[in-house]
């Protein structure tokens, strides 16, 4: 076993522009965009796409989404992430660093600052701060967290925490996080989650013979579930209902974020926002459990824009809940699952 001294934590999230300038926004869209675990294209085609197409198509519009959520200290994501940093530090007190798979800071930066504090580092735990599986989320995170760990040689250990979707403590918190908006009058609760194209389901079911083609697959037991995006957030949204004893008629599942003209999970959620109020759901309560921080798409897509379209379609209250940020109940779930993974998994 390795002392807790000797351990690090790297908290690992997804990253935003270093700044809302075009040029900054362009360098982060196509960093992210060519990754090839989110745009799955060969890669000459993805790089005409992306360079040649999507990103100068979209840089400003995102530039000015980014300006219109955009914080004294920066990017929202990256300011919370820090934040969760802070709380996880003062309660584990052991050296805990923030890394994201795109922008800053990168990951070799966190280890190279975990190693400043503690050149004798055994051991570095990375949690990739998504609860569901996701080759786009999850999966790239801890690839690339392994990646640059290779690359560098490292002598300490690394353990990267698995997804949490089912985990009791992360429920707890996301529900407890709920609780109060309950109290007010509301219709119907949606969970909003962000969406992937229907092919990267079918592409990580390990089965072949399972996600998107068994019917109700999400609910029949198969290995598949443990890459299974839809069957995780499924879950996630049974439990949490569960637990704050929400009717099934009470609450839904849907998709934002859609990108692009294929087929993305259903059903989207922009769409929903527009027809609920005429089936009598007109006091939403939204929550968007993809994300552990709030960022560009709950602050501006949701809050903003999602308020919006619900409003002038009928709806008449519209309100969103925020992301675990640092809630007290997710850190302390934040610092057992680094804790239990100590010494316990190596790459
Ligand atoms: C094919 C495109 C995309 C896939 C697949 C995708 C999956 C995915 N993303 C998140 C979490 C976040 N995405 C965020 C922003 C964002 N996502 C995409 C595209 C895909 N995401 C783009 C182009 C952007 C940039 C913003 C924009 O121009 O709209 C963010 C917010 C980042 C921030 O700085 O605030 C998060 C978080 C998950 C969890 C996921 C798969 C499940
Ligand atoms: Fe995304
Ligand atoms: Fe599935």
């Amino acid at each position: 076993m390795v002392s807790k001294s000797d351990v690090g934590i790297v908290l690992m999230n997804l990253g935003s522009p270093d700044s809302t300038a075009v040029p900054d926004v362009k360098r982060y869209l196509i960093e992210f965009l060519m990754d090839k675990r989110v745009i799955d294209y060969p890669w000459l085609f993805r790089k005409i796409l992306i360079e040649g197409i999507i990103v100068p198509k979209r840089a400003a519009q995102s530039a000015r989404a980014y300006e219109s959520i955009w914080w004294e200290e920066g990017s929202p994501l990256v300011a919370l992430t820090k934040q969760l940093q802070m709380a996880v530090q003062n309660d584990m007190e052991i050296p805990v660093e923030i890394a994201m798979r795109y922008g800053n800071p990168h990951p070799e930066v966190a280890y190279e600052n975990l190693l400043k504090q503690n050149p004798d580092l055994k051991e570095v735990v990375v949690l990739p701060l998504y609860p569901h599986y996701a080759m786009s989320s999850y999966e790239t995170a801890a690839e690339y967290a392994k990646e640059v760990y290779r690359k560098k040689k490292y002598k300490f250990k690394l353990s990267i925490v698995p997804p949490f979707y089912d985990e009791p403590d992360y429920i707890h918190a996301l529900a407890e996080s709920m609780r109060p908006y309950l109290a007010q009058d509301y219709d119907y609760v949606l969970f909003s989650y962000h969406g992937l194209p229907e092919r990267h389901m079918r592409k990580a079911d390990p089965t072949g013979a399972h996600c998107m083609k068994v019917n109700d697959c999400c609910h029949v037991k198969s290995a598949s579930h443990e890459f299974c995006y839809r069957h995780q957030i499924t879950i996630t949204s049974e439990l949490v209902a569960e637990k704050l004893g929400l009717p099934k008629e009470k609450w839904g599942i849907s998709f934002q974020s859609r990108l692009g003209r294929e087929e993305w999970l259903k059903p989207y959620t922009a769409g929903l926002l527009e027809t609920l109020p005429a089936e009598g759901k007109k006091k939403l309560l939204i929550v968007c459990p993809a994300f552990v921080s709030d960022c560009l798409e709950t602050l501006e897509e949701i809050a903003v824009e999602g308020k919006h379209s619900f409003l002038n379609s009928g709806g008449e209250t519209f309100t969103m809940i925020p992301c675990l940020n640092i809630h007290p109940l997710w850190v302390k779930a934040v610092v057992k699952y680094c804790t239990q993974l100590m010494a316990t998994e190596t790459v």
